[in-house]
This record gives structure tokens, sequence and C-alpha cells, in this order.
């Protein structure tokens, strides 16, 4: 597998950690403006970095363009004498859709829409995609290489942005819920590296059993209140405060702004 990563920045490096410990790579190709971010890469077998966009394409078959939304045209262009339909384009971008990278390159090209997350880094992506009808034919060629960093799941375009609120800011949202627990772990005595472990390994816990046990979350909090007990008094308290709401609106506030920011930054 040649693979380019065409603007490794935060989510690229994310993408690169993951392939380069999770995949068996021909050539990974590494591009940014500044390369001084890319030295962890530089000792791996197999990894080129270049500022170089159009050496990364030729030599390589699978493109994951990472970039801001407002540079992709630019970087698209660029590349254009030396973009063939060997190539797979996988677009990891916000708010731009299938059409717009047609309109691009052209609609002879093979293009998948992927929405992976942070967790890529450490082979525990959940990655949303769609593509284009020549991209439909290799979109397994996509799913294999994200299938070994993590989950993959096709989905209709519209979805798309949806998907990027719930997958890709969800790391955010998670995170934000570890780290309020782990504030009330130190507040009930923890210092604070065992508050974050006891955190931390709980909901990896509560995601495992759901994952393994195939149940709905409700089935397994039955399991743990205890009639009278400090998790149902805990549970509606936070219910109270509006735990469930206050996500609920997080996560369509959050899809309200989605919906903007292809118009503000293109
Ligand atoms: N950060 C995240 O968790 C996720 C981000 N995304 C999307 O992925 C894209 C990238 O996001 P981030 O990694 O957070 O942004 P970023 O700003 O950290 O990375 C973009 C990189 O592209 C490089 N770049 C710009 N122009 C270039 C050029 N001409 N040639 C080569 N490299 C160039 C920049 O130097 C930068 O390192 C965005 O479109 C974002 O919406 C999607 C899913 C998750
Ligand atoms: O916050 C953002 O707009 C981007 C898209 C999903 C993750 N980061």
């Amino acid at each position: 597998m040649k693979i380019a990563i065409i603007g490794t920045g935060n989510l690229g490096q994310s993408i690169a950690k993951g392939l380069v410990t999770n995949q068996e790579l021909t050539s990974l190709y590494l591009t940014k403006r500044n390369l001084t971010e890319l030295k962890e890469f530089e000792h791996y077998k197999n990894v080129v970095l270049t500022q170089d966009n159009s050496e990364a394409v030729q030599h390589t078959d699978v493109l994951i363009f990472a970039v801001q939304p407002a540079h992709l045209e630019g970087v698209l262009k660029k590349i254009q004498s030396v973009l063939t339909k060997k190539h797979i384009i996988i677009s990891t971008i916000t708010g731009v859709s299938v059409a717009d990278i047609e309109r691009m390159v052209g609609e002879d090209k093979c293009i998948v829409r992927a929405m992976p997350n942070t967790a890529i880094a450490v082979g525990k992506s959940m990655t949303c995609m769609c593509s284009n009808a020549l991209g439909k034919q290799r979109i397994d060629i996509a799913e294999s290489i994200f299938n070994k960093l993590g989950h993959t799941l096709e989905i209709p375009e519209a979805q798309m942005q949806a998907a990027t609120v719930i997958c890709a800011s969800g790391i955010a949202f998670w995170m934000r819920l570890i780290r309020a627990t782990t504030q009330g772990a130190i507040q009930l005595g923890f210092d604070a590296k065992e508050a974050q472990q006891l955190a931390m390994y709980t909901s990896e816990g509560a995601a495992s059993l759901l994952i393994q046990n195939k149940q709905h979350p409700e089935q397994e909090i039955d399991r743990v209140t205890t009639p009278k007990g400090c998790t149902i008094e805990g549970l509606n308290e936070m219910e109270h405060k509006g735990l469930s709401s206050s996500l609920i609106q997080g996560i369509v506030a959050s899809f309200h702004k989605i919906n903007t920011i292809k118009k503000e930054q293109l």
C-alpha cells in the first residue's frame, strides 16, 4: 500500500501514527509546509517527509487529504497535472462534499469522503465514509485501511456532517466527561493521577460492556443501580441538573455550526 497524507497537521499526524504502527506500508509520504513538527516520523522505514505535494502524489496510490477546508481547492489545483485515475482520493475535510471535490478534480476520479477521529492514532477511530460513483467501486480499499485503525461505517453523504459531530468532535466531548469525572474523584480524595486512571478505565469498561454484550445502556445501568442506593441518587441528581439534556443540546449546537463552516471558510 502506497499512501500519502497531504497536510499532516493534527488529524494527519494522528492518521500517520496509526498507519506506522498498525499497517504494513510500502511507502507513506507525509506532506506539510513546515516539516519540523514531523520529526518523530523521520526514523520510520518507508516514511518520506516532503513539502512537495506533487512528489507525494506521483509516488503513491491512496491520497488522504487533511488540510483545512479553505486550502483544499488550491492544493488540488497544484497537483491536478499529476493526479490520475489510479489514485484514490480520500478527503477528511469538514463540510466539503463529494460534488465539491468532483468539481475541483473531475468526475472521472475515485473519491471517498472519510471522517475519522484523532483516536486513529491508537487504532481506535470510528470512521464514517461515503463516496462518488467511481469511489464506490474501490471503497473497500479505503475501508481496509481504516478498519485496521478502528471501525468503519459506510453512510449516506447527507449524514456526514452529523457523523463529524458525533465521532470527530465527539472525542472532545468524551474528554470533557472524563475530565469532569476526574475532578469529581479528586474532590473525593484521590490524587490527580489516580483520579484520571479511575475515570479513563471506567469509561473504557462502560464502552466495552456495550460493545461486547451488545446491550442498550439502560440494561447495564439497571445492573448497577441498587434500589435506594448511591448510583441512582447520583444519576438522578445529574439528570435534575440536565446531564442528558445538555449533552444533546451541545451536539445539536455543534451540528448547527458545522453546517456553516464551509460557507465561512471557502
Ligand atoms: N482535528 C480533528 O479531530 C479532525 C479534523 N478534521 C478535518 O481535517 C482537516 C484538518 O484538520 P486539522 O488536522 O485539525 O488541521 P491542521 O491545521 O492541524 O492541519 C492542516 C495541515 O495542513 C497543512 N497544509 C496547509 N497547506 C498545505 C499545503 N499546501 N501543502 C501541504 N500541507 C499543507 C498545514 O501546515 C497543517 O499542518 C480539516 O478539514 C478538519 O475539518 C476531520 C476530522 C477530525
Ligand atoms: O472542530 C472542527 O470544526 C473539526 C471538525 C471535527 C473536528 N474538528
